[in-house]
């Protein structure tokens, strides 16, 4: 049993590997599990085009990934800005013609880091979209997927990922750990996310020096924003911690700033905005505004 994450006096302890990711009760099949059944079968397809072999040699001789963690600890409160067409719970949010345009706007507006979601049947993402967006940008972009397997890590690397996200809530704790070393020995910073405090917990056991908290239940698709407060207040001071969803404004990210944000990853309101550029603008001006509250470190 390991007790290492929890609030004086109330530790919170799990035990690693025993975590289930299938859920009981309400939901038969919840978003999330059903994502990650395509997800499977879409890599199960790439798998047979590109052997595992094949692809280390070919991600091995990549430039190496950039330096995130001192993109994200500046002292401004950053933006992480989202390349996102679609949502499970919204249907299409944007057309996206060229994600490359998109993304040479976020990095003018000052992103800190550029998040392309390259999961295709709900989100409408691709790895083209992803190589677009790397080409045409020069600062660190998360690979923002459902990952479930060492071959999605080394296959972010290929198309030159400098961060990968790892969902606790997909991922059982032996797997969890695998993913998370990998992707540090790839050189790649891992964005762990997680929804409630067990998986906080579970986040840290595995090693995670990276914590996204996303106010959005991938379970439900419920987003509630007093979830980041509750989750990272019990959070290491010197964990990098990542506000994630329903940012819908200035106001949105000074609140989770207060709160202990170093950082906030926004994809509906900036690509639903009709002017995305303008709109990144305003929120990396209220994150580098004096007043805006910097993360106690
Ligand atoms: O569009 P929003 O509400 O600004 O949220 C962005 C981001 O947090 C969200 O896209 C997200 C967070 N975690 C995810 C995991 C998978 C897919 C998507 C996500």
């Amino acid at each position: 049993m390991l007790c290492v994450y929890g609030r004086p006096g109330a530790p919170l302890c799990i035990s690693a590997g025993l975590a289930s990711t299938r859920r009981e009760g309400a939901y038969a099949v919840s978003v999330l599990e059903s994502i990650i059944d395509g997800v499977r079968e879409d890599l199960a397809a790439r798998e047979a085009l590109l052997p595992f072999d094949v692809l280390k040699e070919q991600a091995a001789k990549v430039a190496p990934p950039k330096d995130v963690m001192s993109a994200l600890r500046s002292s401004d409160v950053g933006v992480i800005a989202e390349v996102k067409r679609r949502s499970p719970s919204r249907g299409t949010l944007a057309e996206i013609p060229d994600p490359a345009v998109l993304a040479a706007d976020y990095e003018a507006a000052g992103a800190k880091v550029i998040s392309v979601l390259t999961e295709q049947r709900r989100f409408g993402g691709s790895l083209a979209d992803f190589d677009a967006v790397r080409a045409a940008v020069d600062i660190p972009l998360l690979r923002k997927d459902f990952i479930v397997s060492p071959y999605q890590v080394h296959e972010a690397r290929l198309h030159g990922a400098d961060l990968v996200l790892l969902i606790v809530a997909a991922l059982d704790q032996n797997t969890l750990v695998g993913l998370l070393d990998r992707v540090e020995s790839l050189g790649m910073t891992a964005l762990v996310e997680v929804h409630t405090i067990e998986e906080a917990d579970r986040a840290l056991v595995a090693g995670a020096s990276v914590i996204g908290v996303n106010a959005r239940d991938l379970h439900t698709l419920e987003v509630d924003r007093e979830v980041f407060p509750r989750v990272a207040q019990g959070l290491p001071f010197e964990t990098v911690k990542i506000a994630e969803s329903g940012v819908t404004g200035p106001g949105d990210l000074m609140t989770y700033a207060g709160a202990g944000a170093d950082a906030v990853l926004v994809g509906e309101s900036l690509v639903t905005s009709g002017d995305p550029k303008a709109a990144l603008t305003k929120l990396v001006t209220a994150g580098s505004h004096p007043a805006c509250p910097r993360p106690s470190r």
